[in-house]
């Protein structure tokens, strides 16, 4: 019995490339716009940072990150970041300039742009409302938080005084 014919526009080598394509699952996930902020005091130790750590039951749990989050449809970048700050945080921030973006693929396909605020003036309390821990970190500290991958980048430049 003859399975496959090679006639017509394809030939075999063509045809077996055709199917292993096929195969292959292919899952293009869309690219998650999220802002978030570096939100900044005077310390002893010179500029501090507010650092987050994510919960034991959240994906790439434990580790830190900056307070944000995704930008909905049809919300501008700083509307998304004080809106986040005020559901994470229960404070009412004064969005300040964009002080860096990055795209970050992670190993899972999901692809992220990142955009980070400063945050100099904030109303209310500082209340801890989602995460596992928050800290004021000194900029020089931060390589000693365990980061998400996306953020590294931006950590080692915070760290060695070239952002701020
Ligand atoms: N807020 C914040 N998110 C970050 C940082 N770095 C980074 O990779 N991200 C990623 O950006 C996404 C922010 O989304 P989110 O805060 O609304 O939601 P989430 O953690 O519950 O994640 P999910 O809704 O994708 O499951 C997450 O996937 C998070 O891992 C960061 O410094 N701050």
């Amino acid at each position: 019995m003859k399975l496959l014919r090679c006639g017509g526009r394809l030939n075999c080598s063509q045809v077996k490339e055709t199917i292993r394509k096929l195969d292959e699952p292919t899952v293009h996930k869309p690219l998650r716009l999220v802002v978030a902020a570096l939100i900044l005091r005077e310390g002893t130790d010179g500029i501090e940072v507010l650092v987050c750590q994510r919960k034991p039951d959240q994906p790439m749990s434990l580790k830190w990150e900056f307070p944000g989050g995704k930008i909905e449809p049809g919300e501008g970048a700083e509307d998304a970041l004080a809106r986040e700050l005020d559901e994470e945080l229960g404070i009412s921030a004064v969005i300040g300039r964009r002080v860096a973006q990055i795209r970050h693929k992670y190993r899972n396909g999901g692809a992220i742009d990142l955009q980070f605020f400063m945050v100099r003036e904030f109303n209310g309390a500082l209340e801890n409302r989602i995460f596992n821990d928050i800290r004021w970190a000194s900029l020089r500290s931060l390589p000693d938080y365990d980061f998400l991958a996306a953020d590294l980048g931006l950590i080692r430049d915070l760290s060695e005084g070239k952002l701020l």
